[in-house]
């Protein structure tokens, strides 16, 4: 198509050519899409042009990761500059307003390399816990509370209740929706693609873990928590009518148990598919210094969160996507020595039902592992994340080895592949 000036612009792209929702399954150019993915938080950081980014590194990633199938990679798109030490920095919000446009345009990088490899991203605009900045982090910009580190307090319950805080203070909510628009309407400073046509982006994704406070939330934090979703979402799509919003909800873990309330934050026309994640050791099912004793109590648990959420979705008659699921190395251990055994069992029982149930036709929309490592190493003898230190799947918040694959885990990397190929082989 000729312009005023006789440049040639790109034709804007076909609505089939995003990612949409048809029924209870995804569809991308008039084909079933099922997500075979990874957890690549990372991902914009390694895409920085100077300072942390690693761009050499980040086109070795995408095509180790392309070669084995994974078609899907869920990132973290906006980070907030906080003094806690078990967040990430630098960060692309220094402060209210005020924007790191150099890892900003990391972002712009990524989604150009993963556009060349055909992949798509499901991008999140904020996080429930503190190794991004996070709510925490909006609510000493906005209350003056202090950002709340739980490695520090050792106090998660209070964390996630003053968390919610976050849901109900209007200043951090406007700053929250300026952030969100400054991504979702951003021009791709590399390919000069608006984001809101890249039809490489899969979701926007309200947060990473949002829940509506802790394990006791309350009826008027519940009830805050949907609205809040809700709300946001449709401010989302009001900004972009191509792509399709998801919460990035954990599930009941994330729900206060309630799966009322789990329905009720996803059951809004503006959430178009349902996200759950999987954590046997994080929620003590699983104990790996007792993994024979533990395993066919963590087994049976999964097995019957794997299913129900399936159930859930069922019921709203939308997808679900397994989009976080992971379980540490043998020993345990957190270096990169040590054997993936009790993992790969479990990677295998994910993968078996997610895969058994999308052939059946089931909503259960493809899943990703937590979390690419690939060429990331620890870097200090306690495993934890300094700054200038390699990034793996490990966010700064844990052990920098503690769930993440790494490129010479090789019996992981072939699991993973088995099952890509499963899932891309079903045809709806
Ligand atoms: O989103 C998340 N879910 C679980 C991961 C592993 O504990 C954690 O690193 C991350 O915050």
């Amino acid at each position: 198509m000729l312009g005023a000036v006789g440049i040639v612009e790109a034709a804007p792209a076909a609505k089939s050519d995003f990612v949409t929702v048809k029924n209870t399954h995804f569809a991308r150019k008039g084909q079933a899409y099922y997500i075979v993915g990874a957890n690549f938080w990372y991902g914009g950081y390694l895409g920085a042009a100077s300072g942390v980014g690693e761009r050499a590194r980040l086109l070795k990633e995408l095509d180790n990761m392309k070669a084995i199938g994974i078609n899907n990679l869920r990132v973290l798109a906006v980070s907030e500059k906080t003094e806690m030490k078990s967040a990430v920095s630098p960060a692309t919000t220094n402060a209210p307003g005020q924007y790191d446009e150099e890892l900003l345009a990391g972002l712009d990088f990524l989604m150009a390399e993963v556009a060349k490899r055909d992949m798509t991203v499901v991008l999140y605009l904020n996080n429930f816990w503190q190794w991004s900045g996070g709510m925490t982090q909006y609510l000493n910009w906005f209350e003056g509370t202090p950002a709340l580190d739980p490695n520090v307090t050792k106090d998660y319950d209070t964390f996630m209740q003053k968390n919610a805080g976050f849901y109900r203070n209007a200043d951090a909510q406007a700053e929250y929706r300026n952030v969100i628009a400054k991504i979702v309407k951003r021009v791709n400073t590399i390919t000069g693609k608006p984001y809101t046509e890249d039809t490489h982006i899969l979701s926007w994704q309200l947060a990473n873990e949002p829940r509506p406070g802790n394990g006791k939330a309350t009826p008027e934090e519940k009830a805050v928590y949907v609205k809040w979703i809700d709300d946001v979402a449709g401010y989302i799509h009001s900004l972009d009518k191509n792509h399709l919003v998801s919460s990035g909800s954990e599930g009941l873990a994330g729900s206060a148990q309630d799966a009322q309330l789990y329905l009720d934050a996803h059951r809004t026309r503006n959430i178009d598919y349902l996200t759950y994640h999987l954590w046997p050791k994080n929620w003590g099912w699983f104990d790996s210094n007792n993994p024979s004793g533990t395993w066919d109590n963590a087994i049976v648990k999964s097995h019957d969160y794997l299913n129900s959420h399936i159930e859930l979705a069922k019921k709203l008659g939308k997808p679900i996507v397994l989009e976080e699921f992971g379980l540490d190395r043998d020993g345990p251990s957190f270096s990169i020595k040590a054997t993936t055994k009790i993992r790969d069992r479990f990677y295998r029982e994910v993968f078996e039902i997610v895969a058994t149930r999308a052939s059946k036709g089931d909503p259960i929309a493809g899943f990703n592992f937590w979390a690419w490592g690939g060429a990331g190493r620890a870097a200090n003898a306690d495993y934890w994340w300094k700054p200038g230190n390699d990034f793996v799947g490990d966010p700064p918040q844990e052990e920098q080895g503690l769930y993440s694959v790494f490129d010479s885990d090789v019996s992981s990397l072939l699991l993973i592949k088995e099952y890509a190929d499963r899932l891309n082989a079903i045809k709806r």
